[in-house]
């Protein structure tokens, strides 16, 4: 049997992929120190790879297609293709910043004052070509991590990874300017996209995981409407194109369904009721395919 050979990434982004893999259908069980989960496709194939090697792994041709971060494919500078973006972070989804930052009180301001300065960060090369852009000479140092806490004894600044900024925070550090903005990518090898097999599951799973990701933050709202309310509660309404609108049995006005954002539901469905709008309901959704 044919098979797609697919990357997953380890680590952050490990437990937010497997969920947004369940939710567009797919099943993945990881077990303790393997490296090779099962998932209930027999088409596909699955392998845990680090993040920062999975672009290398498939510009290689190792494997066909892989999630990992932008960053990271942009750090190794590989040949691949992006066959579509998925914001979702580790904790959030949002896109993550990689940043400039020095401690508090530094008299550091700007990229401009890190001249012969000493700067800790895992994103080595893309520091590198941001401070060359800028025209700085910086010594830029490879940092194995806890980056945070390297300024300022070993290091001036740093480049560093923030979701929320908490980690900033707590160590008291000022961000001075963003190097990168990164999300998570499916990234697939350019001979894999030649092969019509493995490029139609490439396309399928890019269209599930899109699929995923947009429904997270949406719901789905149904609810009944008499007739003479239909107008007021159609106004406070928005969908994702038009909402249905069915007509109940025995004239008894109109059934209403709708996707929308969940943050407009909540404030929108008070109105809703106030409008005449009766027996509301709002459920999850797995996936919504634009
Ligand atoms: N809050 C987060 N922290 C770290 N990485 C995140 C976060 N959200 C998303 N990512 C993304 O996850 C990918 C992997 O992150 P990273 O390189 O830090 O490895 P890791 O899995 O966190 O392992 P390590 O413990 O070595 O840091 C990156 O592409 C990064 O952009
Ligand atoms: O802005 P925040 O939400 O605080 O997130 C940023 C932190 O998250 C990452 O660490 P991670 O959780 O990957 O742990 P690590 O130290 O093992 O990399 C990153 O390296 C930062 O330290
Ligand atoms: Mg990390």
């Amino acid at each position: 049997m044919k098979k797609l050979f697919l990357g997953l990434p380890k680590g952050s982004l490990q437990e937010a992929t497997v969920e947004m893999m369940k939710k567009s259908g797919y099943s993945v069980h990881i077990s303790p120190r393997s490296y090779y989960p099962t998932i209930d496709d027999d088409e596909i194939s699955v392998r845990l790879i680090r993040p920062q090697d999975m672009s290398r792994y498939v510009e290689k041709g190792i494997i066909d297609a892989g999630l990992t971060g932008a960053d990271w494919v942009k750090e190794a500078g590989s040949d691949i293709r992006v066959v579509v973006s998925l914001v979702y972070a580790k904790q959030q989804l949002t896109k993550v910043r990689w940043v400039l930052a020095v401690p508090e009180h530094s008299a550091i301001r700007s990229v401009g004052d890190l001249q012969n300065k000493k700067i800790a960060t895992e994103l080595v090369n893309v520091t590198r070509q941001y401070l060359a852009e800028r025209g700085v000479v910086a010594d830029i140092e490879f940092s194995h991590g806890a980056t945070e806490a390297k300024a300022p004894d070993l290091v001036d600044a740093i480049v560093e990874l923030t979701e929320t900024g908490s980690s900033m925070k707590a160590n008291n550090l000022r961000v001075i300017e963003t190097v990168m903005e990164s999300s998570t990518q499916f990234i697939a090898n350019h001979h894999a996209w030649k092969d019509e097999w493995k490029r139609t599951k490439i396309e399928n799973l890019a269209m599930l995981f899109e699929g995923a990701i947009i429904a997270r933050v949406k719901v789905g709202l149904k609810m009944n409407v008499p007739a003479g309310s239909l107008e007021q509660v159609l106004m406070k309404l928005p969908a994702l194109r038009k909402p249905t609108i069915s007509p109940l049995s025995e004239g008894a006005g109109y059934a209403i369904e709708t996707v929308l954002d969940e943050t407009v539901a909540r404030s929108i469905t008070p109105e809703l009721k106030r409008a005449g709008a009766e027996g509301i309901i709002e459920y999850p959704l797995n996936k919504v395919i634009l």
